[in-house]
């Protein structure tokens, strides 16, 4: 099995334990279900935001500890306040140390937030918005055409964006109405290789009505500037910022760097 398999099958039984202990009648009863959901779409066109999806990330299965010390409340806020144009929260807790606990938290701020997770079952969808999500993942290498769309229908009619993950040209195939952002990961989460090129690659066969957003492996103002001429409005940063020793500030002099780099060019 590789990785984003063995991934899959543990989900699979995670979810059964959860939907055992807590149905969805009861999530539909938790505070945030009812909340009106922020649009990534919206902050990702506002020109006074920098188009970066940051992410609250501990560790990997590529990376393994990345930052145990980071705390989510401070860092995703000084992300949101140096202007992230979303959160990225990962609540996968076997594989990258997150929890729900962590998106719970990150909520106290008033930017969308993408529930990074690997969804694989409808329940997950209503734990999505019973925690505060805004924006759910959809991974084409471990799901179904149908799946896709299936998925994508029900967040939608629970107020929630879809963003659907591609990594190679077959996986293009699992776009559909539905989709709102089209993420193009640079990384293979088969190998864990990371390539920039394979964003530059796909764009051009992502359709026009849909956002696009790069994934991974981006470390430097310039990439962004290269995807931005390329037609990418996201950028999906993580271990770059949370590798530091202080994300807040390594986030505050990225988009400093990004700043100058734009009045220039
Ligand atoms: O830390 P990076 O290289 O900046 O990558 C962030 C994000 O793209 C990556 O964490 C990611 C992209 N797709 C995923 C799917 C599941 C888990 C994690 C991911």
């Amino acid at each position: 099995m590789n990785i984003l398999e063995t991934i899959v099958a543990q989900k699979h039984i995670e979810v059964a334990e959860r939907k055992a202990v807590k149905g969805i009648d009861a999530l539909e009863q938790e505070p945030f279900f009812a909340r009106p959901t922020l649009s990534l779409r919206s902050f990702l066109l506002d020109d006074t935001k920098t188009g970066i999806i940051a992410e609250f990330k501990r560790k990997s299965p590529s990376k393994g500890v990345i930052n145990v010390v980071a705390d989510v409340v401070t860092v995703t806020g000084a992300y949101s306040t140096h202007g992230a144009s979303g959160l990225s929260v990962l609540t996968d807790e076997l594989f990258f140390g997150g929890s729900t606990a962590d998106l719970l938290q990150a909520r106290v701020h008033a930017t969308p937030i993408l529930r990074k997770d690997f969804m694989i079952d409808a329940y997950q969808f209503y734990e999505a918005k019973a925690m505060g999500a805004d924006v759910v993942l959809l991974i084409a290498a471990c799901l179904t055409v149908k799946q896709v769309q299936e998925f994508a229908i029900l967040a939608k009619s629970l107020g929630l964006e879809v963003l659907l993950e591609i990594h190679n040209h077959e996986e293009l195939a699992h776009i559909c109405d539905e989709v709102d952002f089209v993420g193009v990961n640079n990384r293979n989460l088969k190998t864990f290789e990371v390539d920039i090129n394979t964003s530059l690659q796909l764009f051009p066969h992502i359709p026009a009505n849909k956002l696009a957003i790069a994934e991974s492996g981006i470390s430097n103002t310039d990439t962004i500037i290269t995807l931005k001429q390329a037609g990418f409005k996201g950028f999906l940063i993580g271990e770059n910022f949370m590798k530091q020793p202080n994300p807040t500030i390594a986030f505050a002099d990225f988009v400093h760097q990004l700043q100058s780099h734009s009045k220039v060019g």
